[in-house]
């Protein structure tokens, strides 16, 4: 073991055209926890949660400054197809292709030139549908369409989806914020139990639920993160005057 975080941020800025949505962010993530984004709206929580996986490249505006390694390399330098496999996202929408369950979770794999052959696919979907909790909902049908399921359904869907590329982090973006209290709840234990194997990064508007499933939180406030640390420290005890404000429903 080393002492490299899985990914870290140095002064990271983004910039939309002339708008400065991020700055300087510096910030290190690790595996076996859960880490929590909050903030007010527009504060830039997916703005730099889109920064660690470079999907803000897909926006011609955005301009991204600073360093973000993954495993100490510099994910600039990386490709970026690589790369988001390695830091797989899911989004605030559940959004299956318009394919088969099995199609949905092979995809990825199938780019990768990962499974030798039918047999190696057909266990990279098991164990991946497995992990995110949808196997024994979905066996008996694995070719209906994924749009064919639940939202929360679907949700793990798009998460045994990430998995199935043996990702080494996992984005979420508000990935409750479709969903009704049962699925939620379903996907808070799920995030729960990846944490052991992922490093996670969770986007949330609501504090609950960053109280719920994370261990640490940053809080983000006019694109500057004002705070980070132990999520129970933050909550009952948070060091800066925005942080308490914020918490205690002052703003929001
Ligand atoms: N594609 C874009 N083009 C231009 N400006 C953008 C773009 N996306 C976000 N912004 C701006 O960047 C700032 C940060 O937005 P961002 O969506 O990251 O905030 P957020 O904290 O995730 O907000 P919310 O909680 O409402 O989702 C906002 O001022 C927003 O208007």
């Amino acid at each position: 073991m080393t002492d490299t975080p899985k990914m870290s941020a140095r002064n990271v800025d983004v910039y939309y055209g002339a708008k400065q949505a991020i700055d300087d962010v510096s910030i290190d993530i690790d595996t076996g926890h859960v880490t929590a984004f909050i903030g007010p709206s527009g504060c830039g929580k997916s703005t730099f949660l889109r920064s660690l996986n470079r999907m803000n490249d897909t926006i011609p505006i955005a301009r991204v400054t600073g360093e973000i390694d993954l495993d100490g390399e510099d994910i600039s330098r990386m490709d970026p197809v690589q790369l988001r496999a390695r830091v797989g996202m899911v989004f605030q929408k559940p959004n299956p292709f318009p394919k088969s369950i099995y199609e949905n979770v092979a995809y990825g794999p199938r780019i990768h030139g990962v499974a030798a052959g039918k047999a190696e696919m057909d266990e990279i979907v098991e164990k991946s549908l497995s992990r995110a909790g949808l196997w024994e909902e979905v066996r008996d049908r694995l070719s209906d369409a994924g749009t064919a399921l639940s939202g929360g359904q679907q949700q793990r869907l798009c998460i045994a989806r990430a998995i199935a590329v043996s990702p080494e982090v996992i984005l979420m973006d508000e990935p409750c914020s479709a969903l009704d209290p049962i699925a939620t709840a379903r996907i808070e234990e799920l995030i729960d139990e990846l944490k052991e194997r992922y490093a996670i990064v969770i986007v949330t508007h609501s504090m609950q639920q960053a109280a719920r499933v994370s261990q640490k939180t940053a809080f983000f406030h006019l694109g500057k993160m004002v705070e980070y640390g132990d999520t129970s420290d933050l909550f009952t005890n948070p060091q800066q005057e925005r942080t308490k404000d914020y918490i205690t429903g002052r703003y929001g």
